[in-house]
């Protein structure tokens, strides 16, 4: 159950890093540490994350992306904004201030780079092709695509070891989740949240007041997630008292939390935290997409959240025998409803 913390707390990952290996202890401890965080707050920082890129790479790489031409990023536009593309999962969605002011930002979503082998056998007819392949924009314009596939699948290393040790924590083998692994779908999404001229500064707790944001409050839809956040802040997640906390920057941290799917296959156990985002004020000490200063139109947040999404095909079970299972594909065709970078007038999912 949530509780009413006031702060996440911070979790030392660093053993997994260790070159020469993870100690049985070392797993315990890290093992308690993470049902610990995940059965109270659902959200961590992780330090010391076993990553070979550092923060200033991995905004570097998002703002080249959002500093492109918009010609060049809507030709790689989602077939919900562009009606002449093929594809419906991956790529880039713009901001629509039309649809939701409250919601403002523009995205770019990355797939696995391997071709995923299981054919879709949904629905012949869905609107959404969930094993198709990554879109780009041409080498010339954006050479970092090698650099993001790297960190594609560092996050992805680092989301299965994860979860051997939440399989433990649960008192299920440490190759518990391993099917997950087959084909999964897992998502790299980089954002950018446009800075607004009307956004109230500051982050403290803001139950009461009026603020502006720019991603409204949910609970991340699957199962474990783990977020790159710039220096702006904005990031709040709420407690048992309905009081949103901000999660300030910590430099080289990554922001960890549970998803509703996980949270029904820990049994209730864990917990899938509300969480929103501030709008970023406008201010000329804020850094631009393109790294510069003093951009008024392009400043704003950088995040990069990675999503841990089992194979289409994955039976999702409870750790508790006799709770049935989920279809991993069925159930995000049914959450994409509700996302508004998915809206359009076409009929089903
Ligand atoms: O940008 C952030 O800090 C959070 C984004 C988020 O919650 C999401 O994309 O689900
Ligand atoms: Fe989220």
């Amino acid at each position: 159950m949530t509780t009413t913390f006031s702060s996440l707390p911070v979790v030392d990952v660093g053993p997994l890093g260790s070159p020469s290996g993870t100690s049985p202890e070392e797993e315990m401890i890290l093992s308690k540490r993470l049902y610990d965080v995940f059965a109270t707050t659902g959200f961590a920082y992780l330090t010391n994350v076993p990553l070979s890129f550092k923060h200033e790479d991995v905004f570097n790489l998002s703002r080249k992306f959002f500093a492109l031409p918009e010609d060049e990023k809507m030709k790689l536009a989602k077939r919900s904004f562009r009606r002449e593309h093929k594809n419906t999962y991956r790529g880039y969605f713009p901001t629509q201030p039309e649809l939701a002011s409250d919601n403002l930002k523009e995205g770019f979503e990355i797939g696995p780079a391997k071709p995923i082998r299981a054919q879709s056998t949904i629905s012949p007819c869905s609107k959404f092709n969930l094993a198709e392949p990554n879109v780009w924009p041409d080498k010339n314009i954006l050479p970092e695509r090698p650099n993001l596939e790297k960190l594609y699948i560092e996050l992805q290393t680092l989301a299965s070891k994860l979860l051997s040790l939440l399989a433990v924590s649960l008192g299920k083998p440490s190759d518990f989740f391993t099917p997950y692994l087959d084909d999964s779908l897992s998502t790299l999404r980089l954002l950018h949240y446009p800075a607004m001229a009307s956004a109230a500064s500051g982050s403290g707790s803001a139950s009461t007041e009026e603020v502006k944001l720019s991603c409204t409050p949910h609970t991340d839809s699957g199962i474990l997630t783990l977020l790159h956040q710039d220096s702006t802040g904005g990031l709040e997640v709420r407690n048992s008292s309905g009081e949103w906390v901000s999660t300030p920057y910590v430099p080289e941290s990554l922001v960890v939390n549970i998803g509703d799917l996980m949270a029904k296959v820990s049994g209730g156990r864990f917990v899938a935290t509300m969480h929103r985002v501030r709008a970023p004020a406008k201010s000329s000490s804020a850094a631009s997409v393109t790294g510069q200063q003093s951009d008024g139109a392009q400043i704003g947040r950088i995040s990069v959240p990675f999503f841990f999404e089992p194979g289409e095909h994955c039976l999702v079970r409870s750790v508790d025998e006799d709770e049935g299972f989920v279809v991993y594909g069925e159930h995000v065709r049914a959450k994409m409803k509700t996302w508004v970078e998915f809206q359009d007038d076409e009929d089903e999912n």
